[in-house]
């Protein structure tokens, strides 16, 4: 595989000297933000710490800043349940139940659930879309949740991911908000089955733990056309990683997503832990870690440095 365009000239060492200064530089942006206390065992997190990564579709890594640091996927997790979901049960079947436009609302909102008709989920990137999204996948609860974690790892190409259970437990005590969503969904039919039991998949999906390599390499299989990076073997149709970029370009930021698409331009998805996955079509993952993030949800400092990192090598798919 050719490297892309803006990297043919660059080596690799240079390429982790640049990601080294612009993760210094965008350090202290995190202090304008705040770590996410609504979920309590987040709010544990270290404001300072920052890591980014790079999977390029050469196979090659670069990494730089607090690289060891773990934190789970969240909404990042969103993109992942969606590709399994258009996988197992098909296109007709998720689209029946949440839809293809941005909101406009935070994440978490219940508002157009309630003004919408029919009252379905408007994307399948907002907590009750993809609640929706994880009660279509088939088999039991074990099955669902053993089935998601293997996708993870396979993806990552990390056979040690597992789950953060404080995290866990941590949403499960707290997630009112997400369970109001959720009976609201059911009452709708739109949601079927257990509303817990879809629930606790959909918390469990959320507290699976990563670091910022792991979340570049899944960025780097979406944008590999659902490639694997290093084998070139297809873990999803070339057509399901094409709807997932396009749901992380339209919807991925939240209703952030308009602005970050003009600043920044790649195909991303934020998740409130700090996490941000990004996915630069047939160039590379990015995994960025900060965990302070700004009013809508999404990490100030990591934000920031995807602007920069698309501005340096211009990166934007616009
Ligand atoms: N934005 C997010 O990352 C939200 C995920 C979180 N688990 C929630 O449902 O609230």
């Amino acid at each position: 595989m050719q490297r892309c365009k803006w990297m043919e000239t660059t080596s690799v060492s240079e390429l982790e000297h640049e990601l080294k200064e612009l993760v210094e530089k965008h350090r202290p942006d995190g202090q304008t933000g705040e770590v996410a206390n609504y979920i309590p065992a987040l709010s544990k997190a270290n404001p300072k710490h920052m890591a980014a990564s790079l999977c390029l579709l050469t196979g090659e890594q670069v990494q730089a800043g607090d690289v060891d640091e773990r934190f789970t996927l969240q909404s990042m997790s969103k993109v992942i349940t969606l590709a399994m979901a258009l996988m197992e049960c098909g296109e007709a079947c998720v689209f029946e139940k949440v839809g293809m436009e941005p909101t406009g609302d935070p994440f978490n909102s219940i508002m157009k659930l309630e003004i919408m008709r029919p009252n379905k989920p408007l994307n399948p990137m907002i907590n009750a879309g993809a609640i929706a999204v994880t009660s279509l996948l088939p088999g039991t609860v074990e099955e669902k949740v053993e089935r998601i974690l293997s996708f993870v790892r396979r993806l990552a190409g990390n056979t040690a991911i597992g789950f953060n259970e404080a995290v866990y437990r941590s949403e499960q005590e707290t997630a009112d908000l997400n369970r109001a969503l959720a009976y609201f969904m059911k009452q709708y039919d739109v949601l079927e089955g257990d509303v817990e039991e879809v629930l606790d998949i959909y918390f469990k999906q959320c507290a699976i733990e990563v670091n910022c390599q792991d979340v570049a390499r899944i960025g780097a299989v979406f944008a590999n056309r659902g490639r694997d990076p290093e084998t070139g073997e297809a873990i999803m149709p070339e057509q399901i990683a094409k709807i997932c970029k396009t749901f992380m370009v339209t919807c991925g930021m939240y209703n952030a997503s308009g602005e970050f698409a003009i600043r920044v331009g790649i195909p991303a998805k934020s998740g409130v832990s700090g996490g941000i996955m990004g996915a630069v079509p047939h160039c590379m993952g990015i995994g960025i870690y900060s965990p302070a993030l700004d009013d809508k949800g999404n990490s100030v400092a990591g934000v920031r440095l995807l602007e920069s990192l698309s501005a340096t090598w211009g990166l934007s798919i616009f």
